[in-house]
């Protein structure tokens, strides 16, 4: 793995004035959250202030070439032949912001570190990333024993999938790179090269600090990623482009600062308790539930259709479902679902054509003429909850996903509770791991994400039954009951 060096937070307004960042009253400190950035005088954007056409209170300001893009990554290595080599040996990966970003970061990582003969070419970032500190507590840099924890959880499914695809990135960046020289000698060298970590540390970086600036999409920004998350009211801050194109950090209006007091901005008040722990390594004192989650389903297994259907979905429709609490009432959502819930007696068929070369190609109909997905690659399938629900058996088929959803919830329940729960009860931590493998932090954290998902469960769970025996009494479903009873009757 390679050697990081780091710089003390004390050191960053001093880079920031060599680079044209600029503070507007405020200092950086190392708070309980790691780094964070703190009012140095009283500041305030009131109602009155908006009202008047004042403009915001900028707290710093950052230029349009400091901030990290993927065509800022593109531009930088105009003049990098090290990095221009990665990128373009990299393909499709260096065309995506984050995979720009990420092979940006891994080189500078490696520029600065012992490398066997001096390589790359700086600039400003070479020296700001040496101020991102490693102690991030993302899932993905976790322990075996730390995640074994998240057996029965929403982010088990999530963390175990962003684990195989970080592998796979890795091995294609490997293959990619492996006959340029300099990545050979300092890269793919069995004793000191590159590892599977060094992927993740730098997935962690941006994943923890991106921003979705307005006008610039997935960005790092630098000094503004300093801030840390509060959410509701206790927001104050907020992120924005003003009009030369600079990214700026701005005071909320309604909002007043007291020098000492800590800039926050959210991460996204709307993030379930489980996509927070997998973006960004904690949850807030003040999260009681799990808010929402997402489950991966599949097609039954008795059902004749199974793999058609799995490869019409494929890479096109999530199998998935998504429980979350809005306004107090639970809620669920799934496309896939409905592809389990009918089949060819209802009036799905599905057909293979031959086209002249390619391969064969399966498209799947409702009642005979509306497409609702082909395996064409470009082609996305219908929504299949919005053709279903125009049909007169809409009540029946919204009961077989129901019944579907419940079944995946219990037993998620199951996979949470009983002997497992007392197993995870028992687990011994340490607060840094050295003893146990298992660091307190991180253990706390999944007791509090398996008691908010539990509860979240539970109250889904509920709300199913209401909405099953709802359904049970519609008219479509009964007249659909007794003619089964009949047909079974005569048999
Ligand atoms: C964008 S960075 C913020 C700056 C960071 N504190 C640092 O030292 O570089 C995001 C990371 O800060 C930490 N963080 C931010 N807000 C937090 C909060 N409310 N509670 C705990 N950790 C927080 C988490 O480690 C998160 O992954």
């Amino acid at each position: 793995m390679l050697n990081r060096p780091l710089l003390p937070i004390s050191a960053l307004p001093a880079w920031a004035r060599l680079n044209n960042i600029k503070f507007h009253d405020i200092g950086f400190e190392k708070l309980a959250n790691g780094s964070g950035i703190v009012a140095l005088t009283d500041k305030e954007y009131s109602a009155q202030q908006l009202q008047e056409g004042n403009k915001p209170e900028i707290l710093i300001t950052v230029p349009p070439d400091m901030v990290l893009s993927l065509d800022s990554v593109h531009e930088f290595a105009k003049s990098d032949p090290y990095l221009r080599e990665v990128l373009e040996g990299c393909g499709d990966l260096g065309r995506t912001a984050r995979g720009a970003i990420l092979i940006f970061l891994l080189c500078h990582i490696t520029y600065s570190s012992d490398t066997q003969t001096r390589i790359g070419v700086t600039n400003p970032w070479s020296e700001y990333i040496k101020f991102l500190s490693s102690e991030t507590l993302l899932p993905t840099l976790w322990s075996e024993d730390e995640l074994v924890l998240l057996y029965g959880t929403s982010l088990k499914d999530a963390v175990d999938h962003k684990l195989a695809a970080l592998e796979a990135e890795f091995d294609r960046l490997r293959e990619a790179t492996k006959s340029i020289a300099w990545c050979e000698r300092e890269w793919w060298d069995e004793e000191n090269g590159l590892t599977l970590d060094d992927w993740k540390v730098v997935d962690a970086m941006y994943r923890s600090r991106a921003l979705d600036l307005p006008g610039s999409g997935h960005v790092m920004v630098p000094c503004v990623d300093m801030a840390n998350h509060a959410s509701g009211e206790e927001t104050v801050a907020l992120y924005e482009t003003d009009g030369e194109r600079n990214a700026v950090l701005q005071l909320r209006w309604g909002k007043k600062l007291r020098k000492g007091e800590e800039v926050t901005i959210t991460y996204g008040d709307e993030k379930g308790a489980s996509e927070m722990i997998f973006s960004y390594g904690f949850l807030e004192s003040s999260v009681e539930d799990a808010r929402q989650l997402f489950l991966p389903l599949d097609i039954p297994d008795d059902d004749p259709l199974k793999q058609t259907k799995k490869k019409i979905c494929a890479n096109k429709i999530a199998p998935g479902l998504r429980l979350a609490v809005e306004d107090g009432q639970i809620k669920w959502e799934s496309d896939f679902i409905f592809w389990a819930c009918v089949n060819e007696e209802d009036g799905l068929s599905v057909e293979m054509m031959q086209t002249n070369e390619g391969p064969v190609e399966l498209k799947a109909s409702w009642k005979g003429d509306t497409v609702i997905g082909q395996t064409v690659p470009e082609t996305p399938p219908r929504n299949l909850t919005e053709v279903l629900s125009q049909d007169p058996q809409w009540d029946l088929f919204q009961l077989r996903a129901a019944v579907l959803v419940q079944q995946c919830l219990q037993s998620r329940l199951e996979m949470l509770g009983g002997e497992l729960e007392m197993a995870f009860k028992t687990v011994e931590h340490d607060p840094d791991g050295t003893r146990t493998g298992v660091r307190t932090p991180v253990y706390e954290m999944i007791g509090r994400l398996r008691v908010g998902e539990t509860g979240l469960l539970r109250r889904g769970v509920q709300a199913l039954a209401s909405e099953i025996e709802q359904l049970m009494s519609s008219e479509t479903v009964q007249v659909f009951l007794k003619q089964q009873e009949q047909e079974e009757d005569f048999s």
